[in-house]
């Protein structure tokens, strides 16, 4: 049996995933987060948009623990973690990913996949590893996930930079991440890859039940979310709604879309 831990709050079956409720995040004299609230409901996902500099990294800092707010509460199924360190937030379920992909170039797809199932395992300390046995039907499962069954074998080092992003999203899902923080999961990519992680992200929320928050600015791709969106503008959540009633914001539209949209 594991120990009773902090995770069992992230496990509380009822209430949102995540809530920020009056956020405030300041660097000297810059209010980066200002009063900020947002509630992300436990299994759905939403996107974040805003102008550069107005907050998102920093929003997503604040939840996994890299920064503790100046003031607020910031819960996680429930509990306030608002001031608890990076890895004791992680051990709850949050997991994240950067705009570069953070892969073992020099191993296998498969084994990528393998070590944050080991690691998963081991959340709850050393102890609860010494039972763990690999699971290749999860493994097989999170590669086909992914797009990769055909690719087990490659070396990462070697495959596209589209499938390495791919590629990392299932390792967050495969160590067992509840919720998901995706910082522009696309940049760099084609039209062709921007639609192969959508579908992923899609079927992250709908068949594994996982919670997700992704930061974007590629419209095309924020549409083929098909999610709520949130607009941040100066540290403050200022509209949300559809891709089609957001995409009718006039912020959106000078930001993201051009004026003559
Ligand atoms: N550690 C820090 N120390 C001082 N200022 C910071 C720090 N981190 C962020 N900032 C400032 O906070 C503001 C918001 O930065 P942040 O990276 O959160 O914006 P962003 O919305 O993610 O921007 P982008 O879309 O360009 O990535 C910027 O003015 C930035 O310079």
């Amino acid at each position: 049996m594991r120990p009773a831990s902090a995770a069992d709050a992230v496990n509380e079956p009822r209430g949102p995933i995540l809530q920020l409720a009056g956020v405030t995040k300041r660097f000297g004299g810059l209010v980066v987060l200002d009063g900020l609230s947002l509630t992300l409901p436990r299994g759905a996902m939403q996107c974040i948009l805003g102008p550069n500099g107005c907050g998102k990294t920093t929003l997503f800092n604040v939840v996994t623990g890299e920064f503790a707010p100046d003031g607020g509460e910031v819960r996680l199924g429930g509990r306030n973690v608002a001031g608890l360190s990076p890895y004791r937030i992680s051990r709850l379920g949050v997991a994240r990913k950067f705009q570069v992909p953070g892969v073992y170039p020099e191993l296998s797809v498969a084994e990528n996949i393998e070590i944050p199932l080991a690691a998963g395992a081991g959340r709850y300390g050393p102890l609860s590893l010494l039972g763990y046995r690999p699971d290749p039907v999860r493994r097989d499962r999170l590669l086909d996930l992914c797009g990769l069954a055909g690719k087990a074998g490659d070396k990462v080092g070697e495959i596209a930079h589209g499938e390495k992003q791919r590629l990392e999203i299932a390792m967050l899902v495969a160590r067992d991440a509840e919720l998901i923080l995706l910082d522009e999961p696309t940049a760099g990519m084609s039209g062709a890859e921007t639609s192969a992680v959508a579908s992923l992200i899609r079927r992250l929320r709908d068949e594994e039940g996982k919670s997700i928050l992704v930061i974007e600015h590629d419209m095309n791709f924020v549409r083929q979310l098909e999610c709520p969106i949130v607009v941040m503008v100066r540290g403050k959540i200022v509209a949300e709604g559809r891709y089609e009633e957001v995409s009718r914001d006039p912020r959106v539209i000078e930001s993201y879309l051009g004026k003559r949209h």
